[in-house]
């Protein structure tokens, strides 16, 4: 089985986790990984001049549709919710939800509360800018590219005081004892700095062709349905916004101590400011129609101009 994914640090993990729960199934199972370059791997530069859609996964579908890979695994949270799926695959299957967290790593160790005014915060996410700079208005907020693990010698050489990462990210390439403080993930008026989720954070899905059977089926054993209701609610949410991986949205789905699922979706503006939430509940085998009803009730509240507002 030919495995594509593109070649950082992270997404090698990734498909290494990957390929540990498909060799469950079949035991010995021959993988060849294929490292793909992406149009946003080979651009250094400001992701927003890139200009095009679906930067970070369009020349891995063209590998899967042309039958170079077999399968394709990324992480939802890069995956665009406002570009359709290339004809002919889909997402079969998406393993256990790791942790949603997002995480501070700080230069002199200094939570958020104490860094001081003006300190330069490195992060390229509208999305944690907006929850960071709601409460800390303060601080400096700066772009930065790269893996994580550029990121972190980016924080290391002084270039920046701290830098927000996803803890999951951190965990899967053994790099969370880096971790200065972890940030609460529920939305709580008042003063607490929380950072609510990215939809599809934390979730490896793998995608393949529809019509090839034998991989449809194998997906179909390793597929987490709870994730699955997850991404399903979230990312139903995320195309009604029309919003993609890097807009200024927030989207959590869990199953509530009924049963039931809830989504609690946020859009901002670009400091924060601004923004529209939602919490809705609904039936454990209905997710996309949790998704829908949270995004109208977000549209209804204003969202569209939130976002347009951001969109660079
Ligand atoms: N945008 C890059 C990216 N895509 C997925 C993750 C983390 C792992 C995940 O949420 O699945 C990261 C790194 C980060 O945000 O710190």
């Amino acid at each position: 089985m030919r495995i594509g994914t593109r070649a950082s640090p992270l997404a090698r993990a990734q498909t290494h986790q990957a390929v540990e729960h498909l060799a469950q199934i079949v035991p010995g199972l021959l993988v060849e990984i294929v490292d793909i370059e992406t149009s946003a791997d080979r651009w250094t530069g400001d992701l927003s001049l890139l200009g095009g859609k679906g930067n970070f996964t369009k020349e891995i579908d063209r590998a899967l549709v042309h039958g170079r890979i077999d399968l394709a695994v990324h992480s939802m949270k890069d995956v665009p919710g406002d570009v359709p799926l290339p004809e002919g695959t889909e997402f079969a299957a998406y393993l256990p939800r790791g942790d949603v967290h997002d995480v501070v790593l700080s230069r002199d160790g200094r939570c958020l509360p104490d860094l001081p005014q003006g300190a330069k915060v490195g992060t390229s996410s509208v999305r944690r800018r907006a929850q960071l700079s709601l409460r800390r208005p303060d601080l400096r907020v700066e772009r930065i590219r790269g893996g994580i693990d550029t990121r972190i010698k980016k924080l290391d050489s002084g270039d920046y005081d701290a830098i927000l990462l996803a803890r999951t990210g951190l965990q899967r390439i053994g790099l969370d004892d880096r971790i200065t403080e972890v940030l609460p993930t529920t939305w709580a008026d008042g003063d607490t700095l929380a950072i609510v989720p990215a939809v599809g954070a934390a979730v490896i899905g793998m995608q393949a062709r529809t019509a090839d059977e034998p991989v449809m089926r194998l997906l179909k054993e390793i597929d987490d349905s709870d994730t699955a209701r997850y991404v399903t609610a979230e990312r139903t949410m995320l195309r009604m916004l029309q919003g993609h991986c890097n807009s200024p949205i927030a989207g959590h789905a869990h199953t509530a101590s009924d049963g039931r699922l809830s989504l609690f979706g946020m859009v901002f503006n670009e400091d924060g400011s601004r923004w529209a939430r939602s919490r809705e509940w609904g039936p454990a085998d209905d997710p996309a129609s949790l998704g829908e009803r949270v995004a109208g009730d977000l549209l209804r509240k204003g969202a569209r101009r939130l976002i347009t507002a951001t969109r660079k």
